[in-house]
This record gives C-alpha cells, sequence and structure tokens, in this order.
C-alpha cells in the first residue's frame, strides 16, 4: 500500500499562514496586549549578555516582540530589518522603524546606523523543537544568520504564539538556519 507522502514546505507554509490569521484575528486587544506581555517577561531573563538584540516591525498577524525590545537596558541597542532594495541582503539598524521597507514591512530610515546584533529575534510561520523553521520563504533569515554566524557567535531565537509550534518535526533543508531557542507566552524552547 503506497505511504502517503508528507506536506511540502509550501503547502505547510500556507497552510500555517491560514492557521496563524485566524488564530490573531481572533484575539482581542487585551488578550493580545497580554499574550506579549507575557511573552516579553520570559525572553528578557534569555538577553542579559547582549549588546545589541535584533527584532522585527511586526505585521498583522504575528505575536510583536516591541514589548521585549523596549524593555532592553540601556546598555542594549534594539535593531530592526533593513532593505536597500528588493534584491539586497536583509541587514539591521537603529530602530525605531519609520518608513515603508521594499518588502512592505516598515524599516529604520537608511542613514539609522548599521547594527551586528549578537541576539536575533526571529519571526516565523512554523518551528518544531528542534528549532527548524519555516519562514515567508525568501530566505531573508537563513542568509541574514548565515552571514553574521560567520563571523560572530550569534544567537537565533523564534518568537511565536503557542499555536505556531509544530508537533511533528518539520522538513529541514539544506540552507535552512537553525533557530538556538524559541519563544512564546507561555515558554522558553531550548532547540539546541
Ligand atoms: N515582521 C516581519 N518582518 C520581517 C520579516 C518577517 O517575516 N516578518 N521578514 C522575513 O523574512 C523580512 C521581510 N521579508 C518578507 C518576505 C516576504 C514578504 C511577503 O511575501 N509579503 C506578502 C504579504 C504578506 C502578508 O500577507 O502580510 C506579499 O508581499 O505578498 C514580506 C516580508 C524582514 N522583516
Ligand atoms: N544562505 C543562503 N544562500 C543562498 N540562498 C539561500 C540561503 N538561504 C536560503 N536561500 C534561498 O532562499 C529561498 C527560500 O528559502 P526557504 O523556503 O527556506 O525560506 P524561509 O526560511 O521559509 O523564509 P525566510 O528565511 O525568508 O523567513 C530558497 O530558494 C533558498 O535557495
Amino acid at each position: 500500500m503506497a505511504v502517503p507522502s508528507p506536506p511540502s514546505k509550501p503547502n505547510r507554509r500556507q497552510a500555517a499562514r491560514d492557521a496563524r490569521r485566524a488564530f490573531a484575528r481572533a484575539l482581542d486587544a487585551d488578550a493580545r496586549n497580554a499574550q506579549e506581555a507575557a511573552l516579553a517577561a520570559i525572553a528578557l531573563p534569555h538577553l542579559g549578555s547582549a549588546r545589541a538584540v535584533a527584532g522585527y516591525h511586526p505585521m498583522r498577524d504575528e505575536i510583536s516582540p516591541l514589548a521585549i525590545l523596549d524593555a532592553l537596558t540601556p546598555g542594549q541597542a534594539a535593531a530592526l530589518p533593513w532593505f536597500a532594495d528588493r534584491d539586497s541582503r536583509m541587514m539591521f539598524r537603529a530602530a525605531p522603524a519609520t518608513e515603508p521597507g521594499p518588502w512592505g514591512v516598515l524599516q529604520p530610515p537608511g542613514d539609522a546606523e548599521a547594527l551586528a546584533p549578537d541576539i536575533v529575534l526571529v519571526p516565523l510561520v512554523l518551528a518544531d523543537r528542534h528549532g527548524t523553521r519555516i519562514g515567508l520563504g525568501k530566505g531573508h533569515y537563513d542568509r541574514a544568520l548565515a552571514h553574521l554566524r560567520a563571523a560572530s557567535d550569534v544567537k537565533a531565537i523564534g518568537v511565536a504564539w503557542d499555536m505556531q509550534i509544530s508537533e511533528d518535526a518539520l522538513p529541514a533543508d539544506p540552507w535552512d538556519a537553525p533557530l538556538d531557542a524559541i519563544v512564546t507566552p507561555s515558554r522558553w524552547i531550548d532547540c539546541r
């Protein structure tokens, strides 16, 4: 009897995006704020040694990491993704995000300080507890993390609603940059 093949990465991405949308749109503002505050409370004790922490400006259905960035200590810099154009590699510049970027996400201005983060808070569509991640499918984080890890010991921490953690292991491609840990509103998952 034929064994059904596992769903492809694009199929899993689309299904997980649909599920994330349904989940996020059912949250009212108070519930959402409570989840994001709980996320920050769990994440912050793990960020103490970082000099620069990169986050992201959240898109509509993503959990926001901005409460984490707002609570960094005065010696720590907050960074956000920045693109010169759609074809260029993702960089990080000092927060806040003030202008639309080429991918439809707000980003810092081009004259904000360029930063090499030692911790990157990574948005995701779906991840498993081993740190395999599915993102939006452009490879922006895979490439940026490969570049940063070639130069220094950078930690990648996935940031997610609890419902974005897959119980079964996800398929990993050779270029996938694994997450070191994942933080949700209820738990910290060490992946390595
Ligand atoms: N909040 C956030 N910022 C981020 C990312 C992310 O996943 N989330 N990125 C992760 O790499 C980078 C931007 N990469 C992107 C790659 C693809 C699309 C994209 O396909 N957008 C859809 C519309 C998305 C939507 O439904 O809102 C599109 O343009 O059709 C967007 C950003 C850096 N900044
Ligand atoms: N280090 C890399 N160098 C060159 N190309 C890469 C690298 N990492 C990923 N890519 C390319 O990026 C594309 C998308 O990869 P993938 O589907 O794994 O994205 P994703 O991890 O879901 O999304 P993202 O990282 O943007 O959030 C692939 O076609 C892959 O060839």
